[in-house]
């Protein structure tokens, strides 16, 4: 990839947080349906932020059941140790939060020594400028835009400023970094995230409000429109 190589397709990750657990193959099936090639799995502990979700056996079940790029988002303390078991239930790329260790430089080269994509992700509060010597280690910047821990909350809208100065530091990085936002992503909201610069779009609650399919091509079509 040559230097500022920058991807202008832009992603949508279906985040399962607000799924309907006790059917998640039908989950699948309609996200396959409507169009989705990702499926981001938010990992919490009751620790890192105030709310738990589910562990690896559940992320190896669904990957006996589908070929969506797994993209496992770990909202957890000591990350470390949740590396290699989510790297055997099948994630394909793995986040973790800067704020989460002392040691993200360590963690993302163990990612990447895997053979898996690396991510990092920023809380609302924290400034990107952290990111300026982990880079080269880097296939994700995940960018908060709501406070970690829950579904269905309201986009902060000062992530926009951010999103603009992560653009410029992945516009001069060597290789393809993905600018992801995470939070209150819906039809109004997906727009100004991508002409701020974001090209990978996790998207929860406002896909499981009614008709899923419909709501996942409503959503790509905007994408595609802006
Ligand atoms: O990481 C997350 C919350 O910590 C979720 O990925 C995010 O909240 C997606 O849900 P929604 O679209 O409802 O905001
Ligand atoms: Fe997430």
């Amino acid at each position: 990839m040559t230097k500022g190589a920058v991807n202008l397709l832009v992603n949508i990750a279906p985040s399962i947080l607000n799924a309907d657990f006790s059917n998640l193959e039908l989950v699948l099936k309609q996200l396959e349906t409507g169009g989705a090639k990702y499926l981001h799995l938010d990992i919490m502990d009751g620790h890192f932020v105030p709310n738990l979700t589910f562990g690896p056996p559940v992320v190896k079940s669904l990957r006996a059941k589908t070929n969506l790029i797994f993209d496992v988002h770990l909202m957890v303390e000591k990350p470390e140790s949740l590396i290699e078991p989510f790297i055997e239930a099948g994630a394909d790329m793995i986040t973790i939060h800067w704020e989460s260790t002392r040691h993200p430089h360590r963690l993302l080269q163990k990612i990447k020594d895997s053979g898996k994509k690396a991510g990092i992700a920023l809380n609302p509060a924290t400034p990107p400028e952290n990111l300026e010597y982990l880079l080269d280690l880097i296939d994700l910047i995940l960018i908060m835009s709501v406070n970690p821990g829950f579904g269905g909350q309201s986009f902060i809208n000062n992530q926009l400023t951010k999103i603009r100065k992560v653009k410029s530091m992945v516009c001069k990085a060597p290789q393809e970094i993905l600018l992801g936002v995470d939070g209150g992503i819906n039809l109004q909201t997906a727009p100004l995230v991508i002409e701020a610069g974001a090209n990978f779009l996790v998207t929860g609650s406002f896909l499981f409000k009614g008709d899923v399919i419909k709501n996942l091509k409503d959503l790509l079509a905007v994408c595609q429109k802006s």
